[in-house]
């Protein structure tokens, strides 16, 4: 799927399918350094980060083990409210685990500063965050982000898991709204 199927609803496309390509290779092999010998859970949250999830996973070259949370951060609008709530927690105990965050964009941080507290007082050995997309401007909260894909412009994005009111995800590249669709 290419921009010119999705038709007028996209305003650019910030990274291709090829720049999400070779920036995963590249997380993939430092993860396999990092963490070789070790025991690694890698937990993805809900929905934004199936994308990553599957696509990192598979480039890991040695065994892993998946959970998943779902987390709500919104207040009214589009923009996190920093009051997180678990809407679907780990099945997994976390204890003595080396835990790797999976996540899709880090936005204000607020969702990932939560998170990471949330998971460290479970007594896992490690956590640590991988996330394709990060919007310096737009940080509210330090996260120490281990594995990174790129930093973008802080505007609102869509694709390779990112929605707009469910739509969107199953874009292979990343790309900005064209304002008739949100209203601007
Ligand atoms: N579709 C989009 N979703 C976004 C975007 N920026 C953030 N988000 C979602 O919010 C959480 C984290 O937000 P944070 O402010 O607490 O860091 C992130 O995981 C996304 O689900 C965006 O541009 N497009
Ligand atoms: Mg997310």
């Amino acid at each position: 799927m290419d921009q010119s199927d999705v038709g007028p609803d996209l305003a650019e496309v910030l990274l291709t399918e090829e720049q999400l390509t070779k920036k995963l290779d590249e997380m993939a092999a430092q993860i396999d350094a990092d963490y070789a010998g070790k025991d690694l859970l890698l937990v993805g949250v809900l929905k934004g980060a199936v994308m990553v999830m599957a696509d990192l996973s598979r480039r890991l070259h040695h065994p892993v083990q998946m959970d998943w949370m779902a987390v709500s951060s919104y207040g009214s609008g589009t923009k996190s409210s920093g009051v997180v709530r678990i809407l679907m927690d780990l099945r997994s105990d976390l204890t003595g685990r080396n835990v790797l965050i999976v996540e899709d964009i880090i936005d204000s941080g607020l969702t990932l500063s939560w998170l990471v507290s949330n998971l460290r007082s479970r007594g896992p050995e490690s956590v640590e965050i991988a996330s394709m997309l990060r919007k310096p401007d737009a940080a509210q909260a330090d996260v120490d982000v281990k594995y990174l894909g790129y930093d973008i412009p802080n505007e609102f994005v869509v694709g390779y898991g990112l929605d707009y009111a469910e739509n969107y995800r199953n874009l292979p590249f990343v790309a900005t709204l064209a304002p008739h669709v949100y209203g601007g």
